[in-house]
């Protein structure tokens, strides 16, 4: 049976609590604004007008998970950060990315026995159903095997899921997103990380304003033939290429309205990418955020 958005809602719920006027996820956050520039190799792989000339933005960085006062220095939690690429016609076009490569579950249904099975906090159902889906143990392992991120400023970001570029020519090409920042990933030892308490990612982040903006390089992995595009829990071969397709720059803080009134929405792109048809994850993720957005702006 096809899990239901309102159902994940329910489950998110069912994990973290529901709290009013917030997010199901990715709950505790801060809005940002800032804007991107293009790289001249950029529109070789789309014709999306983003990347043909700079643009404005509004951003907000995020915890993963419903919960409100979620502990900045959690190393198992991703870190995520969303945007909103204004275009010169009034339309923006979302980025959404996380701070690990992979998702925790192939389909919307496995992602919702995981969040029912946790809910019950019975330890037995716990481990029998990551010892029936491997695959979503991965990115836990992932986060775990690095050190926690110094600060949003100082995390990489991945978008997950393939998208398809195309070109002015009609060429298109699998990519998928990753975001570095420009002075590299910095991270904290877990000693360290304990001493900053829940708390220290909004300061660090003022911090790094007062000395210019937080910029990341963001790429375009280049998929062949063959790479899956169906499935948000598994990575390309290290291999494979990628162009720098443009610099993210984070310039400050935006009123939290900015980011609330609407939805990031993986799926709301401009001409030029479109999300991989055979991703189960990617559409149900729109109509999850929009039975969230619904229940937050009641
Ligand atoms: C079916 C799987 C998923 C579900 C049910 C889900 C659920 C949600 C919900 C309910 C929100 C809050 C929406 C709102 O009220 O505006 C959210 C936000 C977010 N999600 Fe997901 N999500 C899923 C998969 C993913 C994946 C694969 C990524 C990886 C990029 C991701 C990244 C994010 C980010 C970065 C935000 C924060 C957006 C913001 O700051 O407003 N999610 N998610």
């Amino acid at each position: 049976q096809e899990a239901q958005p309102e159902e994940l809602v329910d489950a998110l719920n069912g994990v973290f609590g529901a709290h009013a006027k917030m997010r199901a996820a990715h709950t505790k956050g801060i809005c940002v604004k800032g804007n991107f520039t293009p790289t001249p190799e950029a529109a070789a792989l789309t014709k999306a007008p983003q990347f043909a000339a700079p643009v404005p933005l509004v951003g907000r960085f995020s915890l993963g998970g419903g919960n409100p006062s979620a502990s900045d220095s959690q190393k198992d939690n991703v870190r995520g950060i969303a945007m909103h690429f204004q275009l010169p016609d009034g339309s923006v076009s979302d980025l959404l990315l996380i701070s690990a490569p992979i998702f925790v579950a192939k389909t919307p249904e496995v992602f919702l026995e995981l969040l029912r099975t946790v809910a019950t906090k019975d330890k037995d159902k716990i481990d029998a159903f990551f010892k029936a889906n491997p695959n979503s143990t991965k990115q836990k392992a992932w986060l775990t095997a690095r050190e926690t991120p110094a600060s949003y400023a100082t995390a990489d970001y991945f978008g997950v899921h393939t998208f398809y570029l195309t070109n002015a020519k009609g060429e298109r090409q699998g990519v998928k997103w990753t975001a570095e920042p420009v002075g590299g990933f910095k991270g904290l030892s877990d000693k360290d990380a304990e001493a900053k308490g829940a708390d220290f990612y909004a300061k660090e982040l003022n911090d790094q304003f007062t000395k210019g903006p937080v910029e990341y390089n963001l790429f375009a992995v280049l998929g062949q033939p063959g790479d899956q595009d169906d499935d948000p829990t598994s990575e390309w071969p290290a291999d494979r290429k990628s162009v720098k397709v443009g610099t993210i720059s984070i310039t400050g803080l935006e009123n939290a309205e900015a980011c609330d009134v609407g939805i990031f929405d993986p799926n709301q792109l401009a001409d030029g990418i479109e999300p991989s048809p055979n991703d189960k994850i990617l559409p149900m993720r729109s109509q999850d955020y929009a039975v969230s957005f619904g229940r937050r702006t009641q």
